[in-house]
């Protein structure tokens, strides 16, 4: 699973990532597990589906601003949060550096409900829309639903839509 090539420590001194949260809800159904996705309407990443999140605000910690952007685009309130990773996504040469912080929304109430930002649905853990995902999303979302936790890297190619280099491993968030 893990690869070589790019690591955070190889980000050049002056880019710090900037912060960013990802929040994913699950329920058990008949049919199986499910996981809920949005689709993104507006702003970066236009037209993917992906878990609920953004930027981090100031003076704001990341499991507050996790589940505020939880509840601003999908209108679900998340009291208990886990965390599950963090993924530094680098874009555009290095311009573009972002650090990603994944939840699991352990405790949630809410009905999911569209947002000027985020079109909600409900997906089969085993049928996720990989090709309309971000292009990272299959290679970390595996080890998401199989419950573990983990950290990695994933460098874009110019086109911001595939992988140049990337790694990931387990990691623990105890
Ligand atoms: N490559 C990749 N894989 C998985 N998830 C993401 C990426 N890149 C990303 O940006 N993301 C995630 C991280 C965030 O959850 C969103 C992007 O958030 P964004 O809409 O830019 O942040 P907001 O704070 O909502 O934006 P504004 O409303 O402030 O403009 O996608």
């Amino acid at each position: 699973m893990t690869q070589d090539h790019g690591t955070v420590a190889a980000l050049p001194q002056e880019k710090q990532p900037q912060d960013l949260t990802l929040v994913f809800c699950r329920r058990r159904t008949a049919d199986g597990p499910e996981i809920l996705l949005g689709l993104k309407k507006k702003g970066f990443g236009t037209g993917k589906w992906n878990g609920f999140g953004g930027k981090v605000e100031a003076g704001e910690s990341i499991e507050v601003a996790a589940k505020r952007e939880l509840l601003e685009e999908a209108g679900v309130t998340a009291t208990k949060v886990a965390k599950r990773g963090h993924l530094t996504f680098v874009l555009d040469s290095y311009e573009h550096i972002m650090k990603v912080h994944l939840y699991e929304a352990v405790e949630w109430h809410g009905e999911p409900t569209e947002s000027d930002e985020m079109a909600p649905r409900w997906y089969r853990e085993d049928a996720l829309p990989f090709e309309l995902m971000w292009a990272d999303d299959a290679h970390w979302m595996p080890l998401f639903l199989a419950g573990k936790s983990f950290e990695g890297e994933f460098i874009f190619k110019p086109d911001s839509v595939s992988i140049d280099t990337h790694w990931l491993r387990e990691a623990s968030f105890e």
